[in-house]
């Protein structure tokens, strides 16, 4: 079974519009929950624009399955994430005025670097997956990193698929396969939907998480919350 970890990134961003605490990621996180949720991700950037360091703070006590926080591993972010000992830390090479996380790591020009914050995690408990894109050398770097997990960036697949072209899934299945043969958990995520998810999943082996905002909370606008990861969660199966 596919974990389904839900980025309550998108919540922050609606709160923030008014400035007041409507609606609240702290309740909206034990809903998800209640609903079925097997995790919460959230990615705090260094602006803020959605999730604030003080979120992460109040999310941690709360959260009570897979707590999963992303981002760049600047001081900042790590001295955040060792305060809030989340189960799973996912790091992601994105650039501060990055709209959103646009590409993975080149994981062997980063190797020392990624071996050193790594570790640091490791060393606090806490799970460390690195951000992706579906290129074989990526994966054999990631290995040289020390990461248990890679998350794979699946924006590529998700572009192809809205057109109609399912071709885009074959280098996930071959990164899967490898990250598997080398003992790396698999984990995936970025533009994944109702309408991807299932094909994705069907065809990736080995997936052991899933991480999903931007389309899951503009579902839950037309379906609502509970029925949107009920869906999620079916099509996981
Ligand atoms: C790491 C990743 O894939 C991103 O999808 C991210 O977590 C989403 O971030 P934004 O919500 O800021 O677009
Ligand atoms: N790691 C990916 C994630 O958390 C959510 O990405 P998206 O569904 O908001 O594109």
């Amino acid at each position: 079974m596919t974990k389904l970890s839900v980025n309550i990134n998108k919540i922050a961003t609606l709160r923030n519009a008014r400035g007041g605490n409507i609606p609240n990621v702290v309740e909206a996180a034990k809903k998800i929950e209640s609903f079925g949720g097997q995790g919460i991700t959230v990615h705090p950037r260094p602006d803020e624009r959605h999730i604030t360091y003080q979120d992460v703070r109040d999310l941690s006590p709360i959260v009570k399955t897979e707590f999963n926080i992303e981002g760049n591993p600047v001081a900042k972010f790590i001295n955040l994430v060792l305060e809030a000992k989340p189960a799973q830390v996912t790091l992601v090479p994105d650039a501060e005025d990055a709209i959103t996380s646009n590409a993975g790591w080149n994981t062997i020009k980063n190797k020392e670097f990624l071996q050193e914050v790594i570790q640091e995690f490791k060393n606090n408990g806490i799970r460390t997956s690195i951000f992706v894109d579906p290129d074989k050398k990526m994966i054999e770097g990631a290995v040289e990193t020390g990461a248990e997990r890679i998350e794979l960036y699946t924006e590529a697949f998700a572009v192809k698929y809205a057109k109609g072209d399912k071709t885009g899934v074959e280098p996930y299945k071959k990164c899967a396969t490898l990250a598997h043969q080398l003992g790396l958990g698999i984990n995936a995520g970025h533009d994944l939907s109702l309408e991807n998810i299932n094909y994705f999943k069907d065809n990736v082996p080995y997936l052991d998480e899933v991480s999903i905002g931007h389309a899951l909370i503009a579902e839950a606008l037309y379906i609502g919350l509970e029925k949107t990861i009920e869906k999620y969660l079916e099509l996981l199966k």
